[in-house]
C-alpha cells in the first residue's frame, strides 16, 4: 500500500487544528480543532470528511498539547486513519519561527528540534505549542516523518533593507533582532493563487496579499519573491489585529512602564493580547464589529476605521515599494468575508489604480475571484488562502521526493 496521505498540524498556544489530506488528488479525508487546551472546558471537533461519517464532539478535560493529540488520533483511528496506518507518509507541522536557518520544509530530527527551541525567546507565543505538537507525534510513531514548514520561510528573501531595524548593528546582530515576517505559507500560496487567476506565471507579476485573520500582515511579492512584509521580529508588528495592536511608537512601552508602573509582561500582554479591535472596541470578530456599527456603536465605528486606516497606509506604502502592481488580493477570515473592509481599504485608492465593483465584492464564494471593475489598472481579488494543503504539499513532495510543491 503506497503512503500517500500526510496529516497536517497547526499547534496554536491554546488550540490544535488538524487535517488528513490525501495527495492523489489533495482530497481532504478529515479536518478537525481541538480548543481551549489546558483549560476545564477544552473541546475536540471532530469531522471525517469521507463516507458516511458525521461530526464528532468531545467535551472533557485536555490537559496539554500531548493529551490534545493523543485525542486527534484516538479520533483518526476510530475511522481507520490513525498515526500507525501504512498509508500515512508523513505529519507536517506549521512552525511560526524559522528564524534565518529554515529556508525550506524541513524533516525534522534533533538538531532541527534544538534550533526551533533556540528560537524561543522571539516566538515565545507560537514556537513552544509546535515543538511539543512535534515531539508528541514523534513519540506516538518513531518511524513516521515530521515535517517542519516555516511561516517565515518565505519572507527570507526579504532584501536587507526591509529586514533591518535602524538600530545599533552589534546589539540587533547579537540578539539575532531583525524582521522575519511570519503567514508566510499563506503569502506564498495566495501570491502563486493571484498569478493564476490573472492567467500569469508568478515570475511575470507583482502581487500585494493582505492576510487578515485574527492575526493579519500585508506582504509585497515581487515577480514571486517577497520583498517586504508587515510583521517583523515577531507577529506583533504591522496592521492592527483581532488582541494585537500592530505598530505602535515604541516609547510607548517606556511611558508605560515609567509612568503607569506597568511590567515588560504586563505591556507584552497588553499589546498582545488586549490590544488591536478587541482593544478598541471590546470585540474581534469582524461580524460583530459590522453588526454594531449598523446599530450606531461608536467604539465600534472607530475600530473599523483605525483597521482600514492602517491597511490603507500598508497598500499605499507597498505600492510605492513595488513600482508596479498588478494585484491586491485579500485572504483569510475577514480579507475572504468582510466586503466592507475590501470596500473600504480600497477606496479613495484610484489615483493608485485600485478600485473595487460593489457588485462583484458583494458576491460571496470559495473560489478565487477578481472584484475591481473590468479595465482596471490594478486587479482587486479575494483568494481564499489554504496553508493546510500548502503545508501538506510541501511536507509530501520532501518526503516523496517529486519536487511538487509548487
Ligand atoms: N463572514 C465573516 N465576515 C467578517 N469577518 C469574518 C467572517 N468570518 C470570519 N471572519 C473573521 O475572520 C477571523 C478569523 O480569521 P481566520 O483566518 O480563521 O483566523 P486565524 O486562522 O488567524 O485564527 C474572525 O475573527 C472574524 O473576525
Ligand atoms: C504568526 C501569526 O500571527 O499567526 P496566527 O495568525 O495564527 O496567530
Ligand atoms: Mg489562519
Amino acid at each position: 500500500m503506497t503512503a500517500t496521505r500526510v496529516l497536517v498540524l497547526n499547534s496554536g498556544s491554546s488550540s490544535v487544528k488538524y487535517q488528513l489530506l490525501d495527495m492523489t488528488d489533495d482530497s481532504r479525508l478529515a479536518t478537525g480543532l481541538v480548543e481551549r487546551i489546558g483549560e476545564g472546558t477544552s473541546r475536540l471537533l471532530h469531522t471525517p470528511l469521507t463516507g458516511e461519517g458525521a461530526e464528532r464532539a468531545r467535551h472533557e478535560p485536555i490537559p496539554d498539547h500531548a493529551a490534545a493529540l493523543k485525542a486527534v488520533a484516538s479520533e483518526l483511528a476510530t475511522d481507520g486513519m490513525g498515526l500507525d496506518s501504512p498509508r500515512l507518509a508523513a505529519v507536517g507541522h506549521r512552525v511560526v519561527h524559522g528564524g534565518r536557518r529554515f529556508t525550506e520544509p524541513t524533516v525534522v530530527d534533533e538538531p532541527v528540534l534544538r534550533e526551533i527551541e533556540r528560537l524561543i525567546p522571539v516566538a515565545p507565543l507560537h514556537n513552544p505549542a509546535n515543538l511539543r505538537g512535534i515531539r508528541t507525534a514523534q513519540a506516538m510513531n518513531p518511524r513516521l516523518p515530521q515535517v517542519a514548514v516555516f511561516d517565515t520561510a518565505f519572507h527570507t528573501t526579504l532584501p536587507e533593507h526591509a529586514a533591518r531595524y535602524a538600530i545599533d548593528v552589534a546589539t540587533a546582530d547579537s540578539h539575532r533582532v531583525r524582521r522575519y515576517g511570519f503567514h508566510g505559507t499563506s503569502h506564498a500560496y495566495v501570491s502563486r493563487r493571484t498569478a493564476r487567476l490573472l492567467g500569469k506565471r508568478p515570475d511575470e507579476v507583482n502581487v500585494i496579499v493582505l492576510h487578515l485573520g485574527n492575526g493579519a500582515s500585508a506582504s509585497a511579492v515581487r515577480g514571486g519573491v517577497c520583498v517586504e512584509t508587515s510583521m517583523g521580529l515577531t507577529p506583533l508588528e504591522g496592521l492592527v489585529m483581532g488582541t494585537r495592536s500592530g505598530d505602535i511608537d515604541p516609547a510607548v512601552i517606556f511611558h508605560l512602564s515609567r509612568v503607569a508602573g506597568m511590567s515588560v509582561d504586563e505591556i507584552d500582554t497588553l499589546l498582545n493580547k488586549r490590544s488591536g479591535l478587541v482593544g478598541l472596541c471590546g470585540d474581534n470578530d469582524m461580524r460583530e464589529i459590522r453588526r454594531r456599527i449598523e446599530q450606531g456603536d461608536g467604539a465600534a465605528r472607530l475600530a473599523f476605521d483605525v483597521y482600514v486606516h492602517r491597511l490603507k497606509k500598508y497598500v499605499g506604502a507597498y505600492v510605492a515599494v513595488l513600482g508596479r502592481v498588478d494585484a491586491v488580493a485579500f485572504t483569510a477570515g475577514v480579507g475572504e468575508n468582510s466586503a466592507p473592509v475590501r470596500e473600504a481599504t480600497a477606496g479613495g485608492l484610484e489615483g493608485l489604480g485600485l478600485a473595487v465593483d460593489p457588485e462583484l465584492n458583494a458576491i460571496r464564494g470559495e473560489e478565487p475571484r477578481l472584484i475591481s471593475p473590468a479595465g482596471s489598472r490594478v486587479a482587486v481579488a479575494v483568494v481564499p488562502t489554504d496553508e493546510e494543503l500548502e503545508i501538506a504539499r510541501q511536507t509530501y513532495s520532501l518526503v516523496a521526493g517529486d519536487g511538487t510543491s509548487t
